[in-house]
């Protein structure tokens, strides 16, 4: 091999395995809405949303980010990162766009990969966190929290704040709530629809630890990863499936049900009336 060819090689590998100080990461799937890099050393792989500005999630970002999950499954990586590409914002949560005077049959489907996107990330046998580089509010916080572990970035807020939109949180973001946090602080929040700062968030239990930067983030979680080095994997997510069981089996068996609810409610012409001065109002902040 001549040093062109040899020069081009090596070009060749940074793009599909880029490399930072210590590790060489592997860019294992790009979707059109996500990244995930694995880290070749560890085997972690980080999913990262880049659907700017605020990872609204639509049907085509849940749509990548559920294809991820399976890959990763697939690819038998040491543990999953949820992250995002903006430097303000995790995820938005739902793009009200997608319920606001909606397409029916792609409001079906959108509802569908949002039920099938929560199975597989809430079941999924790899070691699950999320680095929570920004504001978390409703869907976000629902992803975060279907995580086992979570680190946030200071000065960011979090919650489910579906009551203050006129909405109702399903009962699977709320079990997902309560696997997290205490019930009486769980029901207390989701009636009112709390959203809490970063700081609270850690002295309620909602997230699990802060740091100063994304990088750190990752790092903590990789770090929360280590510590199931002495177990077995297989033991590891039987136990961590057994554990989610009732809440998985819940939404297996009422799938059907919940979307026809989801359907019933947002049509409601009082629920769009409602959405519309919602987003009415996010959108006057902007001018
Ligand atoms: C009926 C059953 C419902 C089931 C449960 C529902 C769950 C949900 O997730 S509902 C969605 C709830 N989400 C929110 O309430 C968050 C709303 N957004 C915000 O609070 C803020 O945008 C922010 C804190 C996340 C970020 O603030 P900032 O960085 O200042 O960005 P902007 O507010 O200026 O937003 C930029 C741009 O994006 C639009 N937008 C924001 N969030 C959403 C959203 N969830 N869906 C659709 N669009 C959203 C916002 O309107 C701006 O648009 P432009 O003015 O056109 O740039």
């Amino acid at each position: 091999m001549n040093r062109a060819m040899m020069m081009s090689a090596a070009k060749n590998l940074l793009t599909r395995y880029g490399s930072t100080k210590n590790n060489i990461y592997r860019c294992m799937s790009t979707g059109k809405l996500t990244t995930v890099d694995v880290n070749e050393k560890s085997g972690v792989a980080v999913l990262t949303m880049n659907r700017l500005p605020v990872n609204g999630l639509n049907l085509e970002l849940l749509r990548d980010i559920r294809n991820d999950i399976d890959e990763i499954e697939g690819n038998k990586c040491r543990g999953l990162i949820l992250t995002s590409a903006s430097s303000s914002v995790f995820s938005a949560g739902l793009d009200i766009m997608e319920m606001y005077k909606p397409n029916q049959d792609r409001l079906k489907e959108f509802w569908t990969t949002l039920q099938d996107t929560w199975l597989a990330l809430y079941g999924s046998s790899v070691p699950t966190a999320a680095a929570i580089n920004g504001h978390s509010p409703a869907g976000g916080c629902l992803l975060a929290t279907s995580c086992e572990y979570r680190v946030m970035l200071p000065k960011f807020t979090i919650g489910l704040n579906e009551t203050k939109l006129g909405i109702v949180a399903p009962k699977w973001f709320m079990a997902t709530f309560c696997n997290v946090l205490p019930r009486r602080v769980a029901e207390m929040a989701l009636t009112q629809g709390k959203m809490f700062s970063s700081e609270e968030a850690l002295k309620v239990g909602l997230v699990d630890e802060l740091a100063q930067s994304k990088e750190e983030a990752i790092e903590k979680c990789q770090q929360f990863f280590a510590t199931f080095a002495k177990t077995n994997p297989f033991a590891r997510a039987m136990t961590k499936q057994q554990f989610r069981s009732k809440d998985l089996q819940q939404l297996e068996d009422e799938k059907a049900q919940d979307l026809e609810a989801f359907l019933f409610f947002v049509n409601q012409p009082s629920v769009q009336k409602g959405l519309g001065i919602y987003l009415d109002s996010l959108k006057a902040k902007t001018k």
